[in-house]
């Protein structure tokens, strides 16, 4: 029986894709705490798994010497919008994992299929296991992680306002190679065999060009939305 009073709002799955610099953790985070769902940033993982390697002194060249250990370190991520954790092995790894070696090194480890398996894996039973509903951020939860996500968004911006945006953030770093190296990193992230980063068929793309970070939430806000009342 059905009297209105009790209904709640279904648990709702939002994927976000896009290269980087477009504002998927930003809007993602943020769309996530508005509506009261859990939030998985998983460029985090992809990091957490490279920090291990080279902390670990592998061989990010050698994708045999990776694909070997890929399932050795523990990573744990912690989906509250608010306070989002990542671990390796009870470490807290959320500052080390945002370093320029780390950044440089991680095209190279999640191009590994074995990574990607484990990830993915992780990534699909914390999706499962949110209660509300998740908003997941990435390179390819559209296409392979989350194909059957309730919405799925894909978020473009010209190379020049993210190398923008990441300057700003960067202090002293300079608005060019900034540019080169996510231009780089987009290729690369692109070009791999396993599960690149792609737009998929059903998503709704969002060029942030030209929009702040609040239009950008409250665009994708107005999204689940639509899709939760069913339009
Ligand atoms: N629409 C916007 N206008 C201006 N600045 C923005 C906008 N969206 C995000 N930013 C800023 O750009 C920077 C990068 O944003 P964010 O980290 O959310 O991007 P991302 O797509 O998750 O990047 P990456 O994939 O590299 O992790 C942040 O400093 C953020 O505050
Ligand atoms: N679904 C994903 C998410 C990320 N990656 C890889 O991780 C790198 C770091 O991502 P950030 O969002 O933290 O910048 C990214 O460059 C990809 O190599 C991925 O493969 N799949």
């Amino acid at each position: 029986m059905d009297n209105g009073a009790a209904r709640t709002a279904q648990p709702v799955i939002v994927a976000i894709d896009g290269p980087s610099g477009t504002g998927k953790s930003s809007t993602s985070k943020a769309v996530a705490a508005q509506l009261g769902l859990s939030y998985l940033d998983t460029g985090a993982q992809y990091r957490a798994i490279t920090w291990w390697m080279v902390t670990n002194g592998i061989d990010i060249d050698d994708p045999t010497a990776i694909a070997a250990v890929a399932g050795k370190p523990e990573i744990v991520s912690g989906t509250d919008p608010a306070q989002p954790t990542i671990t390796v092995d009870g470490v807290d790894v959320s500052g080390p994992i945002r370093t320029q070696e780390v950044t440089a090194k991680v095209s190279a480890v999640s191009a590994v299929p074995e990574v990607r398996a484990r990830i993915t894996e992780l990534q699909r039973s914390l999706a499962a296991a949110a209660e509300n509903g998740i908003v997941v951020e990435g390179r390819d939860i559209g296409t392979t992680v989350l194909p059957d996500a309730d919405l799925k968004i894909f978020l473009t911006a010209s190379a020049e306002a993210r190398a923008a945006r990441r300057s700003g953030e960067l202090k002293g770093s300079d608005l060019h190679s900034t540019r080169e190296a996510l231009i780089k990193r987009d290729a690369a992230d692109s070009s791999r065999k396993t599960s690149p980063l792609a737009k998929a068929d059903d998503a709704v793309e969002v060029d942030t060009t030209d929009l702040t970070l609040p239009q950008v939430i409250e665009c994708v806000v107005t999204l689940v939305e639509e899709k939760r009342a069913g339009k």
